[in-house]
């Protein structure tokens, strides 16, 4: 397995079009490294580089926006699950310090009559950038594909069947984030952008991790800099998974420091998708998973009770 820098590479092209040796070898690549690391850089993921392209050109068009435009998409009753979200306002799960940076926030578009339509609040439109909207649409079909690919390999890693997570990933609600981490124009009180923490939903796929910044704690307790090719996305175990295996799948931490003094004055965009089920879908431990080696670990939860206690724990619903 080729590791470029500090988490392994994989390629979706030979669990999608491959034939059925690549395709188990994908399974095995793909399984060791989230039992081992949590994260793995991902090439022919499927999402075209023009789409790409087009969702960072409307990301950094909107932030730079006049603030009080920006903040008349802000809508507290939400949590910032739809809009904008000002600086400042999410922490990380135990810390008190926001974290250095302002987000918007995509969700679910249903497009058939099921009734789930009516549990998500419509998305906000950015009446000053037409082209906003669509793309944002376009790339969250994107990263529901490749997810959905990337959880058919998790799936049979695990002895599920190929297709288990697919009735709990169609109309789910996951959650596209565009984030700016501003300039920063003084001495900051610490070296953090973003405070370490884990994911909370499935699995996260990230475009945009090329910039300097991200970091993972690896086994030995060490910050280690993750970084992947412009062509790659980084994907990486959340909670919701590491719950549903027992903690054989790892939920790896994870952080955003501050550049270098000399790009201070630059600004950072990232883009999560955080793929999240339906609500209904239980994360209780699969019986494969529990042994007398690793007892159970956790108690049963829905993946709709477990997102509510954790956008409480952020900050971000009161
Ligand atoms: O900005 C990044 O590269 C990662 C952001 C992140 O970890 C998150 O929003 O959960
Ligand atoms: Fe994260």
């Amino acid at each position: 397995m080729a590791i470029t820098h500090s988490i392994p590479v994989v390629d979706l092209a030979a669990f999608t079009s491959g034939d059925a040796a690549s395709k188990a070898a994908f399974v095995e690549q793909l399984g060791k490294a989230y039992e081992e690391v949590g994260f793995v850089a991902v090439k022919n993921h499927g999402i075209s580089d023009d789409l790409i392209a087009k969702l960072y050109k409307y990301v950094q068009l909107f932030f730079t926006l006049p603030s009080d435009i920006k903040r008349s998409y802000e809508i507290p009753e939400l949590a910032g699950q739809r809009g904008y979200t000002s600086f400042g306002k999410e922490h990380a799960k135990g810390y008190d310090a926001p974290d250095l940076k302002e987000f918007f926030q995509f969700g679910q578009t249903v497009e058939d009559d099921d009734p789930i339509g009516a549990e998500y609040p419509p998305n906000v439109a950015v009446k000053e950038i037409p082209a906003f909207t669509p793309t944002f649409f376009d790339a969250y079909r994107g990263f529901e594909t490749s997810g959905k690919a990337l959880l058919q390999a998790i799936a049979i890693y695990l002895g599920l069947d190929e297709y288990y997570f697919d009735q709990f990933i169609h109309n789910g609600n996951s959650i596209l984030r565009a984030i700016h981490y501003p300039p920063i124009t003084e001495e900051p009180s610490s070296a953090i952008r973003a405070e370490q923490h884990e994911d909370i939903n499935l699995i996260t796929l990230l475009v945009g991790a090329s910039a300097d910044g991200l970091q993972i704690l690896d086994k030995q307790n060490n910050w280690v800099p993750v970084t992947s090719l412009p062509e790659q996305i980084v994907v990486n175990v959340g909670d919701m998974l590491q719950r549903l295996t027992n903690n054989r799948l790892k939920s790896t931490t994870h952080r955003v420091v501050n550049p270098p003094r000399e790009m201070w004055h630059t600004s950072r965009y990232s883009i999560p998708f955080f793929l999240h089920p339906k609500s209904e879908m239980p994360l209780n431990a699969l019986e494969s998973c529990v042994t007398a080696e690793h007892p159970l670990a956790y108690e049963p939860i829905t993946a709709g009770e477990y997102l509510d206690e954790r956008l409480r724990e952020i900050g971000l619903k009161k």
